[in-house]
């Protein structure tokens, strides 16, 4: 199956096939000509797939090396990227040669934060391997890294080549990383597809989801995405719906310290307390609160918050990108399968969180 993400300065194509990890020398070959590349990944993903990923791309007549760093949250900083860049540079890539990002979504986003950056800009491809970086994250150009004072907050906007996605590659990954890939499915369906929703309503849990529903879930999410971020790729408006859950959940994430809740397990909650507050404002249905926070629930996400110091959250909640001011763009669902954008005061979402 594949998608065509139809932006007009930069069109690209998601493969969604079981098994296409075995064909990346081909597909890549399909895209670039012969030059060096670096496949950028983390040390688990090394350890399962890049000597597979560089002994097809030697095979399809490319030069290959790899860098990897330490797998997670904390890794994805400028001092990693200032690491990659050394290694680029002492490999002499240039303008003409490509990044592959080999891994899940903290592999992608830094990636292809460097390759928007370097000699400023190189051709890059993803080839994610986690669930949350095949519904969500290897789509839509939005790189970056955090700091220690907010998540995402040094980034570009760049467009990656292609994306090839293997459903098969998630049979090595563990049920916490697929649980936070289906945070990330449910949002797409709250904010654009009811019938995909309907669908997850159907499911029993992450094993159902993973084992007889891994396709259809994938590419009914990308689409969700592609279609959003054609409208609008630089985040001046509609694309803002892909953040529901997400203002909240990023300042729990950098404030329990990155890595300790992960990202879908940021957005799970950030989802739960938004709807909330949105449904005690009168500006989501009653009950809304109740149908998202039991579909989180049978995915066994987490809903509900552990008492965090709300000043240190309210500083990380500042510092979104979606703050203007003293006031904040928050997104709504004001019905399932639709999403719209409410401005409020960022003191008056500092009231709701100390409730
Ligand atoms: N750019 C975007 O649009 C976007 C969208 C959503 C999330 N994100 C970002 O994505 C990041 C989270 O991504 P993630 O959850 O994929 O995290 P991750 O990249 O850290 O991967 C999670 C863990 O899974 C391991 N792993 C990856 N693939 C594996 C496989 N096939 N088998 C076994 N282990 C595997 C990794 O080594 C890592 O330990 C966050 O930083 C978030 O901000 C970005
Ligand atoms: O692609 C988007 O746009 C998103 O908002 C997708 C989110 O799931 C993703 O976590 C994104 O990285 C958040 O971006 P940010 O602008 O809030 O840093
Ligand atoms: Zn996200």
């Amino acid at each position: 199956m594949k998608l065509e993400v139809d932006l007009k300065t930069h069109p690209y194509e998601i493969v969604i096939e079981r098994g296409s990890f075995n064909h990346l020398g081909e597909w890549v070959k399909s895209l670039w000509k012969p030059q060096q590349i670096v496949i950028i990944t983390d040390n688990r993903v090394a350890e399962l797939y890049a000597e597979s990923a560089k002994n097809q791309l030697i095979e399809a007549g490319f030069e290959v090396d790899v860098f990897r760093f330490l797998e997670g949250e904390q890794s994805k900083n400028l001092t990693t990227v200032s690491k990659v860049y050394d290694f680029l540079a002492n490999r002499g890539m240039t303008r003409s040669d490509g990044i592959i990002a080999l891994g899940g979504g903290v592999v992608g986003d830094l990636a292809g934060f460097v390759a928007s950056t370097y000699m400023r800009g190189i051709h890059f491809l993803q080839v994610p391997t986690t669930l949350l970086a095949q519904v969500d994250s290897s789509v839509g150009g939005k790189t970056g890294v955090n700091t220690s004072k907010a998540k995402n907050l040094v980034g570009a906007f760049a467009q990656p080549d292609g994306v090839l996605i293997d459903p098969d590659v998630l049979n090595t990954l563990d049920d916490r990383r697929i649980r936070e890939g289906i945070a990330e499915i449910v949002k797409s369906a709250l904010i654009a597809d009811a019938d995909l929703w309907q669908e997850l309503g159907k499911m029993t849990d992450e094993h159902d989801l993973l084992e007889n529903h891994a396709e259809e879930v994938i590419l009914a999410t990308c689409n969700v995405k592609r279609k959003v971020v054609v409208e609008d790729e630089f985040d001046n408006g509609q694309r803002l719906i892909l953040n529901f859950g997400h203002t909240i959940g990023h300042a729990i994430e950098a404030t329990a310290g990155y890595g300790i809740v992960t990202h879908g397990e940021g957005v799970a909650l950030g989802m739960s307390q938004m709807s909330k507050i949105a449904e005690e404002k009168g500006l989501m249905p009653a009950g809304i609160t109740q149908e998202i926070t039991d579909m989180l629930e049978k995915f066994h996400l987490p809903i509900d918050r552990e008492k965090w110091d709300e000043e240190v959250l309210y500083q990380a909640l500042t510092l979104d990108k979606k703050a203007r001011g003293s006031k904040i763009k928050t997104i709504i669902v004001p019905e399932i399968g639709q999403a719209s954008i409410n401005v409020i005061e960022l003191t008056e979402m500092k009231d709701y969180l100390k409730k």
